[in-house]
This record gives structure tokens, sequence and C-alpha cells, in this order.
């Protein structure tokens, strides 16, 4: 019916009429954007910004209008770009934004790819190529269509990584050698030598790994590296994308700190200002609340001499490209992250991106060959992780913690392999298990084990929190997480939540009725200066000795205590998305996967929801959602991945 508003609209040649009840649907468009927001691929917005920047440049044509609001459309979706060959398909498997819009259902009058790029490229709104106008909003280089900003932050990591690869820091082999084999003596620790080795010559390291494959050890032994090499005085930063994440970070860097300290003796271990202290990106870019500008960037470097940002595949382009701005050029930059992750909520896929992109050959795997020879990738063996590191790119291998049966189910996710996933899944076992509905979406009576766990958590929770231990409680909660892809819906984070509270609730009644249960369990949803949570950390409501209560956050061995009167805004967290749980882990985790039609359900969302268990994960949802899942690699567009 959309359609037949938009065709009509299309006859009169006039602006058309679409569905006026439907906020998401511009109610006046001219007809060719129109008929596409009617399909649904377009929103109100994207139609909104391309007309208005065709008004402000003069530009009439509908289908130039059309390139600059699926611009605009793309980085709604997370991508960079939009290429405009790879449209039709991309309009074709839905808006990953708006899982519950409708599919388009109509053959949408797409442009002849020639005479549209042609009308893109002689555009007044468009600049043609990599040299075109500095002042248009919009950019075409080769086929990619952008909008400029996004095309500029990606030109200034393109740059920036490109002259930190292009030359090597002035280091003596000798002394990296030995410091090197003494932080890692292990034969297993090839790789995290190489990594270290990395860290010291290269401007730029991309350390990468599944779960468990060592990547915080090598940041904290790298550090002591650095400093054997570099001096004492070295200044190291260590950053993350999330409060949690930092918190994570700083726990266990200075914990394998500490174990080499014990080791090696606090004289071998010339780190200074230890304990380290890691921050949010943000806090350490100095992000004000009253400004759109970091007060770092080009013109006020950071002091630092080392920056390392864990949890990287979570890093946006643009806030990439602020840190790039912001960092001397003679400093080091360590990236350390999982790349089959899901990327960031906002553009781009940058770790994913680094770690694909074609590189130039550089410097580094030929020194690397003078100080660690038995190290480096055997270029015949190992084609992919020897020509990788010439992009500065070291990709860590040996599971070190992970239980035997989740790393192989982790890896046939992210190869893609949907058999093996069914088989590993389907065989049970330890460490994980399918629980097959049905129907598409999954009833709460027909997971009873899930009902079984969740009060038990509940259960365990409680108690510690009605004994007044914070670190018990927290430990708890960590022990099982119920993770969704969708927020609303069937299958959706609301109705989970809900049902997982009655269930909590049915079995250890109100302890405390009123907002602060004793045992409640808490979602901090904002950022907040004044007691330093962050936006995702996750506490608990605990009994605080005299009579009154305490929230209690962060890791168990260091709980964080604050008045429920001082805290930000909090939810109750019974079950979150699985973006949300990025960067955090816990013993066992219950994923609901969505019908195999929602565009949320992607091989990084699969990925990502198994490698959030430590020890099992349960995964409730029909083989055809699986396979859907593992089939279904995220696309975000991007000019990284091509030379220019
Ligand atoms: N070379 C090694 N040999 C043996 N054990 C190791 C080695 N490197 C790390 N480990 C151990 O493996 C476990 C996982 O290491 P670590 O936490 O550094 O991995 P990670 O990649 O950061 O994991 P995640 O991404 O899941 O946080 C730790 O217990 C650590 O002590």
């Amino acid at each position: 019916m959309r359609a037949d508003r938009a065709a009509a609209g299309d006859r009169a040649g006039s602006a058309a009429d679409v569905d006026l009840g439907d906020p998401r649907r511009p109610w006046r468009a001219e007809p060719l954007l129109a008929t596409f927001a009617a399909a649904g691929v377009l929103t109100s917005a994207d139609v909104r910004v391309a007309e208005r920047l065709g008004v402000l440049t003069g530009e009439d044509d509908a289908t130039v209008h059309l390139a600059a609001a699926l611009a605009v459309r793309a980085v709604r979706s997370g991508s960079v770009c939009v290429d405009l060959a790879d449209a039709p398909t991309l309009a074709a498997e839905g808006s990953p934004d708006d899982p519950d819009a409708p599919l388009p259902d109509v053959p949408l009058p797409w442009p002849d790819l020639d005479a549209w790029t042609a009308a893109v490229r002689r555009s007044a709104l468009v600049a043609d190529g990599v040299d075109g106008p500095a002042d248009r909003p919009v950019r075409w280089v080769d086929g990619r269509v952008y909008l400029d900003r996004y095309w500029r932050d990606e030109q200034v990591v393109r740059r920036d990584i490109d002259a930190r690869l292009a030359s090597l820091l002035d280091v003596d082999d000798d002394a990296l050698r030995t410091a090197v084999h003494a932080r890692f003596d292990r034969p297993q620790d090839a790789r995290q030598r190489l990594a270290a080795a990395t860290a010291t010559l290269s401007r730029l390291t991309v350390l990468t790994g599944g779960p468990g494959t060592g990547k915080t050890t090598t940041v904290a032994r790298l550090v002591a590296v650095l400093r054997d090499v570099a001096g004492p005085d070295l200044r190291v930063a260590l950053a993350a994308p999330t409060g949690k994440a930092a918190a994570r970070l700083q726990e266990a860097v200075n914990a394998e700190l500490d174990r080499m300290v014990e080791r090696t003796g606090d004289a071998a271990v010339p780190l200074n200002a230890r304990p380290l202290t890691a921050s949010t990106i943000h806090r350490l870019l100095g992000w004000r609340p009253s400004s759109t500008r970091f007060a770092h960037d080009r013109t006020h470097r950071l002091p630092h001499d080392v920056v390392v940002l864990d949890e990287a595949s979570m890093v946006s382009l643009p806030l990439l490209a602020r840190v790039l701005d912001a960092l001397r050029p003679d400093a080091r930059l360590v990236l350390v992250g999982d790349p089959d992750q899901l990327a960031s909520v906002e553009v781009g896929a940058v770790l994913g991106d680094l770690v694909a992109r074609p590189v130039r050959p550089g410097p580094l795997p030929g020194r690397l060959a003078t100080v660690l020879p038995a190290d480096v990738p055997d270029a015949a063996a190992d084609t992919r992780d020897a020509a990788a590191l010439h992009g500065g790119v070291v990709r860590l291998v040996v599971p070190h913690r992970f239980g035997h049966e989740l790393g192989a189910l982790a890896d046939a996710v992210r190869r893609g392999d949907a058999d093996a996933t069914l088989d590993l899944l389907r065989a049970g076992g330890a460490h994980a298990r399918l629980i097959e509905p049905a129907g598409d979406v999954p009833q709460d009576d027909e997971v009873p084990g899930l009902r079984l766990d969740i009060e038990a958590t509940g259960a365990r929770i409680a108690a510690s929190a009605r004994a007044g231990d914070a670190a018990g409680a927290l430990e708890a909660l960590g022990t099982h997480r119920l993770l969704l892809a969708h927020r609303r819906g069937p299958a959706g984070v609301a109705r989970w939540a809900s049902l997982a509270q009655r269930w909590v609730e049915h079995t250890s009644g109100e302890l405390h009725p009123g907002p602060w249960r004793v045992g409640r369990p808490l979602l901090v949803t904002t950022n907040d200066r004044t007691t330093g949570l962050s936006n995702g950390d996750t506490g608990v409501v605990v009994a605080d000795g005299e009579g009154g209560v305490v929230a209690a956050f962060g890791e168990p061995r260091a709980p964080r205590l604050v008045r429920p009167h001082r805290l930000p805004a909090v939810e109750t967290v019974h079950a979150m998305t699985v973006h949300r749980a990025q960067g955090s882990q816990f013993a066992f985790v219950t994923v609901v996967l969505p019908p195999a039609s929602s565009p949320l359900l992607t091989r990084e969302l699969l990925y990502t929801a198994i490698t959030r268990a430590r020890e099992h994960v349960r995964v409730v949802g029909s083989a055809d959602a699986v396979r859907a899942a593992v089939e279904r690699p995220v696309r975000r567009a991007s000019g990284l991945r091509f030379p220019r």
C-alpha cells in the first residue's frame, strides 16, 4: 500500500504523501526518495538531510539526493560510506537499526549505475575523488559515497597509520632481544614476544586474538619491556572505550605486574608509578561536556610516549581519528582487541579494517626477523600472519583460558562454518548446549534450565547481599547472564528481563520492597563524574549492616560502594543485549536468538555472545537462526579496506 501511494505521487510528478501515521517516514518528499522511504529503505531523517543539502548546493537531481540519503543511512547502520554498486543488495537486507521494519517487497527504481555515478560525480553537492574540493558535504571516491566528515576521518586514520608504519623507532636490537626474552620466557610465548618487540619498534601495533589468548597479559609485560628498553620514565596511558573495560584492563594489568614482581623481585621490574591506571578513551582525550572538541588534539597533544587502547573492536572510526590527532607522531599506539567481535555501536569497524586492509611492504618484518628470528611467522607456512606483520598486526593464537569445546565453538562461528557450529552445539557436553524451540521464538516454559539458573543466581546474589558481603554478591552477579540481540519484541531484553525478574522474586520474595531491594542487580545507564560510575557498569544493592543499603560495583576483589542517593540513572539488570555485554565475561551465558529473519542476527553477534562465557554457553534458538547468524557476517562499508 505504501508503494502504491508513492507510485501515485510519482505519476503526479509532485511531492508524494506517504504513510502519515509513521514518524519514520517523510510525509512529503520528492517522488524518488518517497518511494525508497515508503519501502523502508530510507527514513524521514535520511530524506530530510539529503533534500536540505540539495537546496543548499542548488542540486535538484533526485538521484543525487538518493545517493546522499543513502550515505546518511549508511552512517546510521554503522558503515562509513555506501558503495553505489552495492546499495540495492544492502537495502534488500533490511535496516540493522530498525530490525522490525519490513523488508522492501516491491522492486525499487534503482537508477542505472553509470548514469547515477556520472550525476553524482558532477554534482555541486559532491566532491569528486580524493582531490575534490574540500567544501562539499558529500564525497565520491572510487564508487563509494561518503558524508564528507567521515571521509575526512578515514583519511586521518589512513594517512596517520601509513606514516606510522613507514619507519621504525631507534631501538637497540640486543637490549630489545634481552628484555623480550626476560619478560616472555616460555616456549609458548612466541607471539607475545613478537607483539612486545613490535610495540617497542613500531609506532603502531595491532594486537589481536580471541578470548583468553593472553592479550592483557601481553599488555602488562610489553609495558615492562618498553620500560626496560626505553627507560623507566616512559609515560604510558592505558585506555578502553567503556569505564567497565577500563576498570577490567587496569585490574588485569596490575595483577600481572604484581605476579612479575613476585617472580623476579621488585628490582627487576623498573615500573615507575605502579599501579598503572586506565581510563576511558574519552577521559584520556579530555572530553568536555560543554564542547564538541576534546582538550587534546593536534594543537595540544597528549604527553604520553605510549597509548594502549584495549577492546579496540568497540572503537569507532571518528574516535580513532581523534586519538591519532591527539597522539604525538613519535609516540607509540598499541590497539588491542578481537576483530571478530561486534564492532562499535557507532560508525566503522576500524579494528577489523586495520587487520584486513592491504598494506604496503614495510620495514617491520625484516627487523623483527633480526631480533627474534625464531618467532616471526614463516611466510610460506603462515602466509596471512606473516603478511599482516607489515601492518603491525600480531595475532595471538594459543588459547590459554578457554575450555576446549568453547574455543572450538567460537572458532567454528568465526570461520563461518554453520555445520560445525550446529554439530558442536548439538553434541552438548560440559561447555555448550543448544535448545531448539518448537516455534520461531522460544516460550519461557521451553527453557526450564534457564529458569533454574536465573533463580539460583538470584538466590546467591540475595544471600550475599543480605549478609552485607559485597564481594560475594558481585561474584554471584558474574555467575550467569542472559543475553539477547533485540531490546524489544518476543526475543527482546524487555520481555526476558521481566520474566527473569518474576522468577527471581518468586523464589526470594520481596526482601526489602521498594527501589533498593537488597539483592537487586543494577545497570548504570549514564556516565557520572561524581561517583566515577560509567554507562554499562553493573552492581548489586547490599545490606550495609546498619539497617540501610549500599550499592556495590566493580570487581569483587575491590568493590566500590555508593549510597543509593548518590547513584546516577540505573536499571535492574536481569538480561542485557549482547552489545552491552561486550567487554564483560560470565561463568555461564544463555543467549536467546531472534528468528532467522532478524537482521540483527549476525556472525559477530553470535561470536560475541559465545565468547562472553568462561565455562558454559547455552544457545536458545532454532537451527535456522544459528545458521543465519553464522552465515551472515556484518557488512560495514569502509574505504580503509581499499588502496585509497
Ligand atoms: N604465554 C602464556 N602461557 C600460559 N598462560 C598464559 C600465557 N599468556 C597468558 N596466559 C594466561 O591465560 C589467561 C588468559 O590471559 P589474558 O587474560 O591475558 O587473555 P586475554 O586475551 O586478555 O583474554 P580476554 O580477551 O578474554 O580478556 C590468564 O590466566 C593468563 O595468565
